[in-house]
C-alpha cells in the first residue's frame, strides 16, 4: 500500500482520512500495538501520554483580551485497550482536549506522547500515520457526514484518499466496515439523509475504523439520538471494542452514559482534569468538591455519607480569566475559609461569593450588575447600583445602613470585620474599580484554596487522584465539610 498526501479539509475529514493503510511503527515503542495483536496487550499499559498541555485560543489578542485558556496544563494517561470517560460541564475543554490529543488543534505547549513520539509537535507523514492511528467519531452524525456523497463514498474516502488497495479492495472494505457496524451492503448506495440518527452514527463509526485506527476519541457519540437508540449504539461500540482491542477517550454530558461504559472516568472543570480514577469508585465516593456536586445533581445518585443534593451555583468563571489558585475556588461548597469568620452563616457565605463574582466578572465585562446577580443567585437587584445590590444581598444598605422594606434578609448578614471589608469593597466599585473591590474581597475571605492550584494527592489504592488542597493532612476532607455545611437534603 501507498500513503497519501491529502488530507481533506472538514474536521471529520481531517481526523479519518488522514493517511493510507497502516504503515510500518517505529521500531519497540512502548504502548503500540496493531489491532492484530491487541489481544496480548497488557490492558496497563499506557497508549497514550497527555504532560502538561495546554491549548489556548488567542483570536481576540488584536483586541488586548486574554486568550481563552480551553485547555491549562492537563497531564493523563490513557490506558490500552481502556474506556476513558471525560465529563464536565459545557465549555470546560474537553472536545478541544480530544482534539489536541489527535493533532487536530495544535497544542499551545506540553506533550501528548505515544510510541515514543510527541504527537503534538508531529507534522507531515509522521502526523498523518497519528491521525490515521488515532481517530475521531463526532457527536452530530448528520453535521459530520456530507448529505451529497452516498453511504459508500462516505465509508471509501479515507481508503480512497490514501490510495488503500485497489478499487475492487476498496469496495469490499467497505462492505466488510458496513457489515461490522450493523449495516448492509445495500446501504452502500443509499444517501445519509435516508437513514435514522443512529444509523447515521453507524456510518460515522465505520469510516472512522476505515483505516484500522487503535485509538478513537467519542466526541458526545450518542448524546444526539433517542435514549432507545443510544443503548444500541454503546453496544456497538462495547462489541467493536473488544472485537478490534480498540481504545476510547468517551466524552460526555450524560453522567448515566460514562458510568455504564468507561472503566475510568476523568473529571475537566476550567480546562484542567480535578479527578481521575476508576469508574465506580469515583460514582460512589467522588474525592473532589466538583465530582461531588456534578454527581449530586443526578436523580437518585446519593451514595454514603452525602446524601444531599449539592446545587452547583453560577456558572463557572470565564477561560480567558480563570482563579489564580484551584480553578473550582470561586464555586467551591467545601472551599476552605478563613477562621476568623467562622462564625459566617452559609447564606452569607453564599452571598459574598456572588457579590465576589459580580466584581470579578464587572471587571472584565459590561455586563450589568442585575444580569450578573440574576445568573449567579436568580436573584434580581432593586436596581443597577451597587448599594442596592448589597441591600439585596445582605439586608444593610452601604449609604446610611438602613434597609429599605421588602429588600434583603430579616437580619443583616453580615457584622463587624466582614461588613467592614465589603464597605471597604463597595466604595471601591462606586469609583469604578470593580478589580480591586474583589481583591479586596480575597483578601479578607480567601484562602488557601485563592492562592495555590492544588496538587493532585491520591486518594486510594487504586491510585485515582483529586487535586484539591482538602485531601492534605492538614486540613478537613471534602465529604464531612460539604456535609456539614449542606446538611439537610432538599
Ligand atoms: N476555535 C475556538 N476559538 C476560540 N475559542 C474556542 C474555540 N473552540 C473552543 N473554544 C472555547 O474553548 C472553551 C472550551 O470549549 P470546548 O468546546 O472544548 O468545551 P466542551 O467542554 O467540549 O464544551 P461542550 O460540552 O459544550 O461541547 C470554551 O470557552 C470555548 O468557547
Amino acid at each position: 500500500m501507498s500513503r497519501g498526501d491529502s488530507p481533506a479539509g472538514s474536521d471529520a475529514d481531517r481526523a479519518s482520512a488522514s493517511t493510507a493503510g497502516r504503515a510500518t511503527e517505529p521500531a519497540a515503542a512502548a504502548g503500540s500495538a496493531d489491532a492484530a495483536d491487541t489481544d496480548a496487550a497488557d490492558p496497563d499499559e499506557t497508549l497514550v501520554e497527555v504532560r502538561n498541555l495546554k491549548k489556548y485560543y488567542d483570536d481576540d489578542g488584536f483586541l488586548g483580551d486574554d486568550p481563552v485558556k480551553a485547555v491549562d496544563g492537563v497531564s493523563f494517561d490513557i490506558r490500552h485497550g481502556e474506556t476513558l470517560g471525560l465529563v464536565g460541564e459545557s465549555g470546560c475543554g474537553k472536545t478541544t482536549l480530544g482534539r489536541t490529543i489527535l493533532g487536530l488543534e495544535d497544542a499551545t505547549d506540553g506533550e501528548v506522547v505515544s510510541d515514543g513520539r510527541n504527537v503534538a509537535r508531529l507534522s507531515g507523514k509522521q502526523l498523518r500515520e497519528w491521525q490515521r492511528d488515532a481517530q475521531m467519531v463526532f457527536q452530530d452524525p448528520e453535521a459530520s457526514l456530507n448529505d451529497r456523497m452516498t453511504v459508500g463514498e462516505i465509508v471509501r474516502e479515507p481508503l480512497d484518499a490514501h490510495d488503500w488497495g485497489t478499487p475492487d479492495e476498496r469496495k469490499r472494505r467497505v462492505f466488510e466496515l458496513l457489515d461490522l457496524v450493523g449495516l448492509n451492503e445495500e446501504h452502500y448506495y443509499r444517501y445519509p439523509h435516508q437513514f435514522s440518527g443512529g444509523q447515521r452514527q453507524r456510518v460515522g463509526i465505520a469510516r472512522s475504523l476505515a483505516l484500522e485506527p487503535e485509538f478513537i476519541v467519542l466526541d458526545e457519540p450518542v448524546s444526539a439520538l433517542d435514549v432507545s437508540v443510544q443503548a444500541r449504539v454503546i453496544n456497538l461500540l462495547e462489541d467493536l471494542q473488544e472485537d478490534l482491542g480498540l481504545t476510547y477517550l468517551f466524552i460526555a454530558h450524560d453522567l448515566s452514559v460514562v458510568r455504564h461504559i468507561a472503566d475510568r472516568v476523568a473529571v475537566m472543570y476550567l480546562g484542567d482534569i480535578v479527578e481521575l480514577g476508576d469508574t465506580e469508585a469515583v460514582y460512589t465516593d467522588p474525592a473532589h468538591p466538583y465530582t461531588r456536586s456534578l454527581l449530586s445533581a443526578i436523580p437518585g445518585s446519593h451514595t454514603g455519607t452525602d446524601r444531599r443534593r449539592v446545587t452547583l451555583r453560577g456558572t463557572p468563571p470565564s477561560p480567558r480569566d480563570p482563579p489564580q489558585g484551584c480553578r473550582f475556588a470561586t464555586r467551591c461548597p467545601a472551599k476552605v475559609r478563613p477562621e476568623e469568620f467562622d462564625d459566617l452563616s452559609g447564606t452569607a457565605w453564599e452571598r459574598l461569593d456572588a457579590l465576589h463574582t459580580v466584581f470579578r466578572e464587572r471587571a472584565n465585562s459590561e455586563t450589568g450588575v442585575t444580569e450578573l446577580l440574576k445568573q449567579r443567585l436568580g436573584l434580581a437587584a432593586a436596581a443597577d447600583d451597587i448599594d442596592e445590590v448589597v441591600a439585596d444581598l445582605f439586608g444593610w444598605h452601604p449609604d446610611d445602613g438602613a434597609v429599605p422594606e421588602d429588600v434583603g434578609p430579616d437580619e443583616p448578614l453580615l457584622s463587624g470585620d466582614a461588613r467592614a471589608a465589603v464597605e471597604d469593597a463597595v466604595d471601591a466599585a462606586r469609583r469604578g474599580d470593580d478589580a480591586a473591590a474583589a481583591t479586596l474581597l480575597t483578601e479578607t475571605f480567601g484562602s488557601v484554596c485563592d492562592e495555590q492550584r492544588p496538587e493532585r494527592h491520591v486518594v486510594d489504592d487504586d491510585g485515582r487522584v483529586s487535586a484539591c488542597v482538602r485531601h492534605d493532612a492538614e486540613y478537613e476532607s471534602p465529604g464531612p465539610v460539604m456535609a456539614r455545611r449542606y446538611g439537610s437534603d432538599d
